[in-house]
């Protein structure tokens, strides 16, 4: 069954278009990464399927229903970003304890047992936390409330290397003993890749990619060598990035559609073949025009 639909799905902001012609199908039960650069989309496409904002133009369907005011989508669904307000009245203890009421599958044991290892204290206030522990409590409170559909925001934000760590491995046992469909930005994905079922990659507001962790891994490969022995291989591929190194080296990223028997001509061409990262292969994917950084200092020396 599809957790999430969107068909055609636009999201303007005066005459920002945030969100650009979005088609997307999720399947339920699953944890996907959502990735792009700073300002690809991410929160902008999270507030809608959760229903927080309201879609300009297109189509969009989660568990069937349209999320925006949607009490079915909102007594099904939970949305975690840094920017959770709480009443400030009650202490951490006395969060969690409403959290039984808001959410029918909420884990009230699990939700002290994390309390209890990260070291909060029942008296604590949200307002006092460090930034840490803010996504800390906040991660805990989108865990235990076990929704059928759990959306994360960025939601390491602050926590050091350490409490990260720990955060991936409570969301895996809890999501491998309790299925459900989770969807978590981040921009720390080299971390995060071994949780992901799938990908969703968003580039100014448009889909770039959405594929399995396993194909993202093989999208694309390098190729280093000489240039006359590389630039045979480049024709009619789909180059991600090159970089000239030495006189006449070079050093490219291309989406892999090569045979083995490919693979081994280059070899035995010399050329070096490696593979490429996600993370990588998400970047070359949505490289900023323009020659980037260097080509900023290049500005400066020349004048
Ligand atoms: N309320 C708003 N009013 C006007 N423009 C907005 C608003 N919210 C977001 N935008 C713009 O929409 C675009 C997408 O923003 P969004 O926050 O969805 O990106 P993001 O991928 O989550 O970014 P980041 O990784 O930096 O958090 C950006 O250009 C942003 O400036």
């Amino acid at each position: 069954m599809k957790a999430i639909h969107c068909k055609e799905l636009t999201k303007q902001y005066r005459r920002k278009a945030a969100l650009d012609g979005v088609d997307l199908s999720i399947d339920d039960n699953k944890i996907i990464g959502l990735i792009g650069r700073n300002g690809a989309g991410k929160t902008t496409l999270l507030k809608i399927i959760s229903g927080m904002l309201r879609e300009s133009s297109g189509h969009v369907e989660v568990f069937s229903k349209r999320p925006f005011n949607n009490l079915f989508v909102s007594a099904n669904s939970i949305y975690i970003d840094d920017q959770m307000n709480f009443p400030p009245s009650l202490t951490l203890k006395e969060l969690l304890k409403e959290g039984r009421r808001f959410y029918k599958n909420w884990d009230h044991d699990l939700a002290l047992r994390l309390f209890e290892h990260f070291g909060f204290h029942e008296k604590e206030s949200h307002k006092n936390l460090s930034k840490g522990k803010e996504s800390t409590f906040n991660m805990i409170v989108g865990l235990c409330s076990r929704c059928p559909l759990t959306i994360f925001d960025e939601p390491t934000t602050g926590m050091d290397a350490a409490v990260r760590k720990d955060f991936h491995r409570a969301l895996l046992k809890d999501y491998i003993a309790h299925p459900r469909t989770i969807l978590l930005s981040t921009h720390y994905m080299n971390e995060m890749e071994d949780l992901f079922e799938e990908v969703v990659l968003l580039d100014h507001g448009k889909l770039r990619l959405h594929t399995t962790m396993d194909d993202l891994r093989e999208y694309a490969i390098g190729l280093s060598g000489k240039v006359s022995s590389v630039q045979p291989w480049l024709e009619g591929r789909d180059v991600l990035d090159q970089q000239e190194s030495g006189l006449d080296d070079v050093q490219v990223a291309v989406k892999h559609d090569y045979t083995d028997g490919e693979i081994q001509r280059m070899r035995l061409d010399g050329i070096s073949v490696t593979s490429i990262q996600p993370t990588d292969a998400c970047m070359f994917l949505t490289k900023q025009e323009g020659g980037g950084l260097d080509h900023v200092f290049r500005s400066n020396e020349s004048e």
